[in-house]
């Protein structure tokens, strides 16, 4: 498709956008009495209108009921994660009985691998991504001290090559079958949460389920924004944040998935508690664990009922417009932010430097913008004139033109700003 860097013509593709609409679901940030232009739903999604009547129910229900709310409330609290599990394994293309909510990301890595990271004498590594989000390489520094191993020799990275900014599949590849029988995990970011980057989830999968290895994903930047077979991929774990794409609140529950093939598995560790007890038998306060059938057998916790109520808002509307839609208008807009950002870069004495792949399968709707010409003061404006967006050391600047509710004009309206940021 030709694009233009017109106001006219950016309206015209919000007018033949069937999203659209979602756009006014959203409350948005207002700087000087205008609604912002909102790049950072990568970093925390913007509230959907409708997440405060979940939230009031719940506390209506808690005032109204108290603790007869766990089982008499409209949407009673002892089995409300069992909501999420129809609309979320659509989203992460998985089975119902493989999805879960609880906890939070990092927490859940540490909990999934207490399953699915155990290091023998010499099968002990674990693959990842160089530079991945510093929580993970915390907890896989952590998680390799814990048993004993040496983090320097036990986490493998890979390595970009020298002046490249992506990570190619091959040298995935060629890292699983170089350390072949002394790999026990590879666990990646599906998407990387600095360049945007999308791995080849299934291809790597396969490659390390050959090497003898389990794969997990951290599905941070992943989760709502790209399309995932987590199931047919046959990947063995994973786990996301929902405050990124799936706009459920700062901080809010994580999800998790564990593949159907783990679930009726003796052998397998996991550490429990009383909400991933048999869901009959659970209030019987029996004292022999007997875990519930899928992901659900690793809750530990009852759950934190009003954090949930946003992100059960979140996924019912992910529910009602369906991740190939939204990939639909994704794509579009993403490119035409890349568009409208090189036609800049053309009008301007200066130059960006777009290092997410340039290929729509590579890619989800992040695009990070190295300003080469430019620094920090350009962020600056960008943030003072309205643009929300976030700044990466040494000189990164990350746009995520959420598709839910980001429009094509914000993106023209973007670019006449940023114009006029770097000839002032
Ligand atoms: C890839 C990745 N992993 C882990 C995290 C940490 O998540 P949490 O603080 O919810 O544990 C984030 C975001 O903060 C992330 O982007
Ligand atoms: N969760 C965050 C927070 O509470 C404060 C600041 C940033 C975050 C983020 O989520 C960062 C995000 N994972 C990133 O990709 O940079």
């Amino acid at each position: 498709m030709t694009f233009e860097n017109t106001k006219e013509f950016a309206q015209q593709l919000d007018a033949q956008d069937a999203l659209n609409k979602y756009r006014d679901e959203f409350i948005f940030p207002k700087v000087n009495d205008k609604n912002v232009i909102y790049f950072t739903g990568n970093s925390l999604g913007l509230q959907p209108k409708r997440a405060k009547s979940y939230v009031d129910e719940v506390m209506n229900d808690w005032a109204n009921l108290a603790v007869e709310g766990h089982f008499y409330a409209d949407k009673p609290w002892w089995d409300y994660q069992e909501r999420f599990a129809e609309p979320l394994s659509k989203i992460v293309g998985a089975l119902p009985s493989e999805v879960t909510v609880m906890n939070t990301l990092t927490v859940n890595l540490h909990l999934l691998m207490v399953s699915f990271y155990r290091p023998t004498k010499t099968r002990y590594k674990i693959i990842c991504e160089e530079k991945a989000f510093p929580s993970d390489q915390y907890m896989f520094q952590s998680q390799v001290h814990f048993h004993g191993y040496n983090p320097e020799d036990a986490i493998v990275e890979i390595k970009r090559r020298d002046g490249e900014h992506n990570i190619r599949t091959e040298d995935v590849l060629a890292k699983i079958e170089e350390v072949g029988d002394a790999l026990a995990l590879v666990l990646i970011g599906g998407v990387n949460y600095y360049t945007g980057q999308v791995f080849d989830m299934k291809t790597i999968t396969a490659a390390g389920h050959k090497a003898g290895a389990l794969v997990g994903w951290d599905l941070a930047h992943a989760a709502g924004n790209i399309k995932l077979e987590l199931h047919d991929w046959n990947v063995d774990f994973a786990a996301w944040c929902s405050y990124k794409y799936m706009n459920s609140g700062p901080g809010n529950a994580s999800g998790c998935f564990v593949h159907e093939k783990h679930h009726n598995n003796p052998e397998l560790p996991r550490f429990a508690g009383w909400w991933g007890h048999n869901k009959e038998r659970r209030f019987k306060m029996e004292p022999t664990f007997d875990p519930v059938h899928g992901a659900d057998g690793w809750q530990i916790s009852n759950l934190p009922v009003l954090s949930l109520a946003p992100y059960l808002a979140s996924v019912e509307m992910f529910d009602e417009i369906g991740m190939d839609a939204l990939i639909d208008k994704r794509d579009r807009i993403t490119s035409y932010l890349e568009f409208i950002l090189k036609e800049i870069d053309k009008e301007v004495d200066s130059s960006f430097e777009i290092i997410t792949p340039s290929n729509p399968l590579e890619r989800g709707c992040q695009l990070s913008v190295f300003l080469h010409g430019e620094g920090r003061a350009l962020f600056d404006y960008l943030m003072k004139n309205g643009v929300i967006t976030d700044w990466r050391e040494p000189n990164v600047i990350r746009l995520a033109p959420v598709p839910l509710y980001c429009s094509f004009e914000d993106m023209y309206n973007f670019g006449q700003i940023l114009k006029a940021g770097i000839i002032k």
